[in-house]
């Protein structure tokens, strides 16, 4: 699985070239491309600014010496890479796993081209085998939290490995939505887009350019 993440996050690479401002993914996929980047910079003195969508992508590409500037300091972001936790026939996706899907839909959107990283396994049919991640702002959110209860939605609080509610770079609480095939993502969307406290979710509908998926034979690259 290490190697497939590694093919992805390396091919996807191949995509940034000299003068770019990149945006740069959060997850262990996407490190793998952050981590190329990084090479590149370092051996072929590769010129880019990375605009980043977590703190721990910060981190790691302050580490690797990549440039950095915020998402208000660019006018526009050339390429984003970044990975993905489900994907449909359609290209839609479900992201959010490592809680860093608002900063990840902000730096998507005002990227010209975007770019998911996965491995096979990440592809389905219909989505709703992965969660739906809600980003809520901490004021009411028990009132959101029972608002999904009644609509069926089957909600959890993401919580940190000792139990306390886990808190986003941007200071809000993630609720997980489970919900067995969603055959109409964008519905959904709407309808969460709608909630009042909701500050984004994990619902990323007609927003990707490109797939490229590792598989045992090898990268396929998917379009829209
Ligand atoms: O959306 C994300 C973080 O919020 C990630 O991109 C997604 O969870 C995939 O991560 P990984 O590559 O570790 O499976």
């Amino acid at each position: 699985m290490e190697n497939l993440k590694k093919m992805v996050g390396v091919k996807a690479a191949e995509f940034v070239k000299d003068g770019m401002i990149v945006g740069l993914g959060t997850g262990s996929t996407a490190a793998f491309f952050v981590e190329e980047l990084g090479r590149r910079v370092a051996e072929e003195s590769l010129q880019i600014v990375g605009v980043t969508t977590s703190n721990v992508t910060s981190a790691q590409a302050r580490e690797l010496g990549i440039p950095l500037k915020s998402i208000d300091e660019v006018d526009f972001v050339d390429v984003t890479v970044d990975g993905a936790d489900e994907i449909d026939a359609q290209l839609n996706g479900i992201k959010g796993g490592g809680a860093a899907l608002l900063m990840e839909k902000i730096v998507a959107t005002y990227s010209r081209d975007y770019i998911w990283i996965v491995d096979a396994s990440k592809m389905s049919e219909t989505l709703g085998t992965f969660k739906v991640p809600v980003e809520v702002v901490p004021y009411g959110a028990g009132q959101v939290f029972r608002k999904f209860e009644q609509a069926g939605y089957a909600p959890t609080w993401r919580e940190n490995a000792d139990g306390s509610r886990l808190l986003t770079d941007m200071q809000h609480y993630i609720i997980d939505l489970h919900i067995d095939k969603i055959t109409e993502p964008e519905k959904l969307a709407r309808k969460l887009d709608l909630t009042v406290g909701v500050v984004e979710h994990g619902l990323f509908n007609n927003m990707v350019k490109k797939v490229i998926v590792g598989g045992a034979d090898g990268v396929d690259i998917l379009t829209k």
